[in-house]
């Protein structure tokens, strides 16, 4: 897959990228789509996020920390985003944990992300079945979840940008497997969320499944760069930061790990 051509688009286009996103996710992702080359907004009052998705290149919508003004920013915002058919993404943090994250994941999905990105464990609970998650952290293999996933994608007629020690995208006809990262990346809070928000960066110049590969893919390889010279999870977090921002077109298409899987076999 051409992912070096979609990360020169990206960078060419500078997208603007509306985050609503949780307290503890928004520095650490808009620095990360910085500097990956992307322009975020945490924008989400519910007055001016709809307004705000109509200009935006992409919208992406995390209840990583719920309340109620938050989802009336989402949905304002996902009705602006709608009205000016501009992607979203739904990031459902630990949506398998309470009633209330049940019940407003259960709500967004209905509304059809153009790409839903989540662990394992969000997954699994997005399609109805047992999940083992503890609250925003994985743990589930996207390998026990690639079904989930895919019946998920058919369901919205979206993308499933499903992450963990291996990645796997589907959008319930294609699918692909996703290898590289660090075992660092998940003792880094809020990498997840911020690769929603790189998610919606890409979406705003390529098609979905293209700009999740593309996006789960610079996440790979800029975390296996990172790890070569991290000591632990808190050096790793700048030299990830450099790495998002070193990584060429010509580095990801060399160094990205994608399996494309036969459809029977998603
Ligand atoms: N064990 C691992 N080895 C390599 N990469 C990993 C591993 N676990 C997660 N990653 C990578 O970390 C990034 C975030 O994925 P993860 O599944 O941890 O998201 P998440 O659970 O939603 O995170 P958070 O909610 O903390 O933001 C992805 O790029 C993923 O590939
Ligand atoms: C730790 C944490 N708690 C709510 S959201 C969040 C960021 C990782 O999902
Ligand atoms: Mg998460």
């Amino acid at each position: 897959m051409q992912v070096g051509t979609t990360l020169g688009a990206m960078r060419a286009a500078t997208p603007l990228v509306q985050c609503i996103t949780n307290y503890v996710a928004m520095n650490v992702a808009a620095n990360v789509l910085l500097a990956a080359g992307a322009s975020p907004a945490m924008v989400s009052d519910a007055e001016e996020a709809g307004e705000f998705a109509a200009i935006a290149g992409a919208l992406t919508v995390n209840i990583g920390t719920l309340s109620a003004p938050f989802v009336a920013g989402m949905r304002a915002a996902i009705a602006g985003a709608e009205g000016t058919g501009t992607p979203w993404v739904l990031d459902p943090v630990a949506c398998q944990a309470t009633a209330l994250r049940r019940r407003v994941a259960a709500d967004l999905v209905a509304l059809k992300p153009t790409i839903i990105r989540a662990n394992a464990s969000e997954i699994l609970s997005l399609a109805g079945e047992a999940s083992r998650g503890q609250g925003v952290d994985g743990r589930d293999s996207t390998a026990a979840a690639q079904g989930a996933a895919s019946r998920l994608a058919q369901r919205t007629g979206g993308v499933v940008a499903m992450t963990g020690a291996v990645d796997f995208v589907t959008d319930g006809m294609r699918a692909v497997r996703i290898a590289g990262g660090s075992s660092w990346m998940p003792l880094n809070t809020a990498l997840g969320c911020s690769l929603t928000g790189l998610c919606g960066a890409f979406a705003a110049v390529a098609a979905p499944f293209e700009a999740s590969v593309a996006a789960l893919a610079l996440f790979a390889v800029a975390g296996r760069r990172a790890h070569g010279a991290a000591e632990g999870p808190g050096s790793f977090a700048p030299l990830f930061l450099d790495a998002l921002h070193q990584v060429g077109p010509d580095d990801l298409d060399r160094e990205a790990r994608i399996e494309v899987l036969e459809v029977a076999a998603a």
